[in-house]
C-alpha cells in the first residue's frame, strides 16, 4: 500500500491535524510576513483587516474567517469583514445582538478563545444553531476576542463548514495571534483618528486665526468629526442675533434640500433636537426620530432624507449665551457612546471659538462701516460704494445721483423732547428711507439728522422722482414714545459727472443744494447749480458774522406798537431784532434768522432779545410811561428743554413783572409732542407770562391743541391780512380764526395792517387788535421813547 492509499484511509480531521502540524512553520512565517506587511501602513483599517481574514483563511484552510466589532453600546457586534475562501469573496454588515445570543457575548468577554469543535453543542455557540450555523453550514467555530486598548472590542471568528473538526493548539495559537494583529490594526487606526482630530483642531484654530469665513471653518469642523465615525452626519446651526431663529452654519454631508427646509426655524420647547436644545440650553438626545415627540412636526422631513437619530448640543459663548447648536445625525436609531460625547464636546468648543470670533469680526465690521443708531451704512461705507458706483458710471457712460437730506428743525425735537425721542425719530426715518429705495441704492447716515442717498446709474429725472417720493414718505406722522411727531426733509441733489467728478465734490455740492432747499422754505428738493457756491459762501460768512455780532453788541431791537381796534389804544409792543453790520449795513432778520436757527445760534441770540426787550420795558415803565406788554418772537430751536429756566432767570435779572412779557410761539413749537409741550406751556403760564401763537393759520396743525394749551392770543398771519379785501378765501380764513379764537376766549390780533380798508374789514369781522404800518412801522428805541413822550404829554 503506497502512501497515497494511507492518506485516503485517514479521516478529514486527521488529515487536517497533520497538515496543520506540518504547516506550523508556514503559519509562523505567514504571521511574520503579516507583521511586516502593509497592514500597519494601510490608510484604511478595513483594507488591513481584509488582508488578515484572507491570510487566515488560507493558512488555516478554513471556509469562513471574519472580524467583528462591538457596537458603541456593546449590545451587538457587527461584521467588519467576512472572507469566504471557496468564493474568494469579502462581505460585511451582518449584526448579531446580545439579547439573541447572550451566551456567546458572555463567552467573548470572559474566555481567551471560544473553541467549539461542534458548535451546535457548545455552551457559547449552541444558540446560533438554527439562525446562523445551519443556514451557512457551519459546524465548528474558533472565535477569539480582540482586545483594543485593554478592552474586548470585537472578535476574530474562524468558521468551518462540513464535518466538525477538532481545533488544534497551533490553530488556536495562530487565531489568537491574528486577533492580536487585528487589535493592533484597530488601535493604530484609532490612534491615527485621534491624531487626525488633534491635527484638524489645530488646523481649524489656524483657519479661525487667519480669518477664514465662518462657513468654511464650520464645514472643516463637521468633516473632521464625520471622519471619526463614518455613521455620523454633522450639522452646525447658528442662532440669529434675534435669539430666536436658527440659521444654517455647516452640514457638508446632509442634502441641501433638507438644510433649506429647516433653515430659519424658530427655537422652542419641541422643535426637533436643535430647536429644543437651543431653547432649553441643554443637550437633546433623540435616539429615534420616528418615535420622539419633539420631532413630531419634522418627522416626515427627516424620514424623507433617511435620518433616524439626532443629538444636538448647544454652543455657548464665554458669557453662556447660546450661539448655536452642534448636531450629529444617524441613519439608524442610536444612543451616544462616551466616544461620541467626547467628540461632540471637542466640536462645540471649536465651534464656539469660530462663531464668537466671526461675531466679533462682524461687530468690528459693523462699527467701522455702519451707523450704530440706525444700522445704515456710515460715511466710510458710503464713500466706498459711491466710488464704485462712479467707476461703473464712468465705464458705462452713465449718470449717478446723490441726494443730501437734512431734516427740518430736527434740533428742536432733540432739545425739547430729549435725545431718546430724537433717536427714535431718526431710526424711524432710516427705516422709511430704506423702504422707499431700490436694493441697489445706498442710504447712509452721516451723523446728526443728515442722510445721504446714493442712486447708482440714475440721472436727474429719476433722482427728482426719488426725492419727491422721500419727501412724501418722511412727511407722514410718527408715533415715538407716545409723541405724535411730524418732520420734513430738505434735499439737495448732485449728479455725476455734471456736478463733480469725485465723491467728495458730489457730496459737497449736494450739501450746498440742500441748503438752498432750506432757503426755499424747506420740505423741498433742489438740484445743485454753480451759483449755489456763492450762496453757501454767503451763508458761512453770515454765520461767522452772527457770532461776532453777539460778541460785539451789533444787535439792536425795534418795537412795533399794537393797538386795540375799537379804542385805538396801545395794547402792546412787538420786539423785532435788527443787525447793524459795520460793513454790510443793516441786515434784515429774514436774511439771518434762518441761518441763526440752523446753526443753533438762535438760542443765544433769542436769549439776548428776551433780556433786552424786558430791560427796555422795565426802563420805560420806570420812567412812568404807560405799562404795556412786550411780545418777543420765539424760534423753534430756542424752545429747548431749559427754556422756562431762561425766562425765569431773565425776569428775575431784569425785574420785569411777568404779565408784561408775551412769548410769540410758532404753531410748529406747540405741535411738537403735545403732552410735554402742554406741561411746559403751563409752567410758563404759571410764572405769569403771556403766550401767543404767531403767524396763525399758516401751519398744518390740528386746532384741538388750542383748547388744551394756555394761550392768550392768536396772531393772524399778515399773508391773510394782505389780501383780505380781494381774496374771499383769505377773508373766510380770517373770519374763521377770529370766531375760533373768540369761542376759546382768546384775543385775536391781525398783523401787517397797512390800510384803512384792511382795518375796516378787520373791525367788521370782529378782530380785537391790530399791528402794522398803518399804525406805525417798528420804531427804534429813540423813536419809541419820543412816541411815548409825545403820547404821555397828549394824554
Ligand atoms: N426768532 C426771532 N425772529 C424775529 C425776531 N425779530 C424779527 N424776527 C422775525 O424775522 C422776520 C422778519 O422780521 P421783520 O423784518 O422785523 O418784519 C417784521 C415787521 O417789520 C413786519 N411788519 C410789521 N408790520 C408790517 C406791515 O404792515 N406790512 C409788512 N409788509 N410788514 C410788516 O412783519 C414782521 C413781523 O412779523 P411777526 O414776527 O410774524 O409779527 C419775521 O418773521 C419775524 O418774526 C427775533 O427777535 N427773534
Amino acid at each position: 500500500m503506497g502512501v497515497g492509499m494511507k492518506e485516503q484511509l485517514k479521516t478529514p480531521a486527521e488529515k487536517r491535524l497533520r497538515r496543520s502540524r506540518n504547516s506550523l512553520l508556514e503559519q509562523q512565517r505567514a504571521l511574520a510576513s503579516l507583521t511586516r506587511s502593509e497592514i500597519f501602513s494601510a490608510e484604511d483599517a478595513l483594507e488591513a483587516i481584509r488582508l488578515l481574514t484572507r491570510t487566515t483563511a488560507r493558512e488555516l484552510e478554513i471556509e469562513r474567517i471574519s472580524v467583528w466589532r462591538f457596537s458603541e453600546d456593546r449590545l451587538a457586534i457587527k461584521c467588519m469583514d467576512l472572507y469566504e475562501r471557496s468564493q474568494q469573496r469579502h462581505s460585511s454588515g451582518m449584526i448579531l445582538r446580545r439579547e439573541d445570543f447572550p451566551n456567546y457575548f458572555e463567552g467573548l468577554e470572559t474566555e481567551e478563545a471560544i473553541v467549539a469543535d461542534d458548535a451546535r453543542h457548545h455552551a457559547f455557540t449552541a444558540q446560533f444553531t438554527d439562525v446562523y450555523l445551519h443556514p451557512f453550514g457551519i459546524t465548528s467555530m474558533l472565535d477569539v476576542p480582540i482586545h483594543v486598548f485593554g478592552r474586548v472590542e470585537g472578535a476574530l471568528c474562524c468558521e468551518h463548514t462540513g464535518e466538525p473538526l477538532n481545533w488544534t493548539a497551533e490553530e488556536r495559537f495562530f487565531a489568537i495571534a491574528v486577533a492580536n494583529l487585528a487589535a493592533l490594526v484597530i488601535e493604530q487606526c484609532e490612534r491615527r483618528r485621534a491624531e487626525a482630530l488633534v491635527r484638524s483642531q489645530r488646523d481649524m484654530l489656524e483657519l479661525i486665526a487667519n480669518g477664514a469665513p465662518l462657513e468654511h471653518t464650520l464645514t472643516a469642523l463637521a468633516r473632521t468629526i464625520e471622519q471619526q465615525d463614518d455613521k455620523i452626519l454633522c450639522s452646525v446651526l447658528i442662532l440669529d442675533e434675534d435669539g430666536v431663529h436658527l440659521r444654517h452654519g455647516a452640514a457638508p454631508s446632509i442634502p441641501d434640500s433638507y438644510i433649506r427646509q429647516i433653515d430659519g426655524l424658530a427655537i422652542g420647547p419641541s422643535v426637533g433636537s436643535c430647536g429644543t436644545a437651543a431653547f432649553h440650553r441643554q443637550t437633546v438626545i433623540v435616539s429615534d426620530i420616528r418615535t420622539d415627540p419633539r420631532w413630531a412636526a419634522y418627522r416626515d422631513i427627516a424620514e424623507e432624507y433617511g435620518l433616524r437619530a439626532c443629538w444636538s448640543t448647544p454652543i455657548f459663548d464665554a458669557r453662556q449665551n447660546v450661539l448655536g447648536t452642534f448636531a450629529v445625525y444617524f441613519r439608524e436609531p442610536q444612543w451616544p457612546s462616551e466616544k461620541h460625547l467626547r467628540l461632540v464636546e471637542s466640536a462645540i468648543h471649536t465651534a464656539a471659538i469660530a462663531i464668537e470670533r466671526s461675531r466679533v469680526e462682524d461687530r468690528i465690521q459693523r462699527l467701522a462701516f455702519y451707523d450704530p443708531l440706525t444700522g445704515l451704512p456710515n460715511r466710510a461705507l458710503l464713500m466706498d460704494r459711491a466710488a464704485q458706483a462712479l467707476a461703473l458710471s464712468a465705464r458705462d457712460n452713465k449718470e449717478t445721483s446723490l441726494l443730501f437730506l437734512d431734516l427740518d428743525r430736527f434740533k428742536m425735537v432733540n432739545d425739547s423732547l430729549g435725545h431718546h425721542v430724537g433717536d427714535g425719530l431718526l431710526r424711524s426715518i432710516a427705516g422709511r428711507l430704506r423702504s422707499c429705495l431700490r436694493e441697489s441704492d445706498t442710504v447712509s447716515r452721516l451723523g446728526g439728522d443728515e442722510f445721504v442717498v446714493l442712486l447708482p446709474e440714475t440721472g436727474s429725472e429719476e433722482a427728482a422722482q426719488t426725492a419727491e417720493r422721500i419727501l412724501g414718505v418722511v412727511a407722514q406722522p410718527y408715533l415715538i414714545e407716545d409723541y405724535r411727531l411730524s418732520t420734513t426733509p430738505s434735499i439737495g441733489i448732485s449728479v455725476y459727472p455734471r456736478d463733480g467728478s469725485d465723491v467728495e465734490a458730489l457730496v459737497k455740492h449736494a450739501d450746498t443744494a440742500m441748503y438752498q432747499a432750506k432757503e426755499k422754505g424747506r420740505n423741498t428738493y433742489q438740484f445743485f447749480t454753480e451759483d449755489m457756491n456763492f450762496a453757501v459762501l454767503e451763508r458761512l460768512t453770515i454765520e461767522s458774522g452772527l457770532r461776532q455780532a453777539l460778541d460785539h453788541g451789533a444787535f439792536v431791537l425795534e418795537f412795533q406798537p399794537q393797538y386795540d381796534i375799537a379804542t385805538h389804544r396801545l395794547v402792546g409792543l412787538e420786539a423785532l431784532i435788527r443787525w447793524q453790520h459795520p460793513e454790510w449795513g443793516r441786515v434784515p432778520p429774514s436774511r439771518f434768522i434762518p441761518i441763526a436757527e440752523d446753526s443753533g445760534l438762535i438760542v443765544l441770540i433769542g436769549e439776548w432779545v428776551i433780556h433786552e426787550a424786558c430791560r427796555q420795558n422795565v426802563y420805560r415803565q420806570s420812567l412812568g410811561f404807560e405799562k404795556v406788554p412786550v411780545a418777543v418772537n420765539i424760534a423753534s430751536p430756542q424752545f429747548i428743554q431749559r427754556f422756562e429756566d431762561v425766562v425765569e432767570r431773565v425776569l428775575s435779572e431784569t425785574g420785569m413783572e411777568p404779565q408784561y412779557l408775551e412769548l410769540e410761539l410758532t404753531e410748529g413749537i406747540v405741535m411738537q409732542g403735545e403732552s410735554s409741550i402742554q406741561k411746559r406751556l403751563h409752567k410758563l403760564k404759571d410764572m405769569g407770562v403771556k403766550l401767543a401763537i404767531d403767524d396763525f393759520g399758516t401751519g398744518y396743525s390740528s386746532l384741538s391743541y388750542l383748547k388744551r394749551f394756555p394761550i392768550d392770543r392768536l396772531k393772524i398771519d399778515q399773508s391773510f391780512v394782505r389780501d383780505i379785501i380781494d381774496d374771499q378765501d383769505d377773508l373766510a380764513i380770517t373770519r374763521a380764526v377770529i370766531s375760533l379764537g373768540h369761542s376759546l376766549r382768546l384775543l385775536v390780533i391781525a398783523e401787517g395792517v397797512e390800510t384803512e380798508q384792511q382795518l375796516a374789514f378787520l373791525r367788521e369781522v370782529g378782530c380785537d387788535q391790530a399791528q402794522g404800518f398803518y399804525f406805525s412801522p417798528p420804531l427804534s428805541i429813540k423813536a419809541l421813547g419820543d412816541w411815548f413822550f409825545q403820547n404821555s404829554k397828549a394824554s
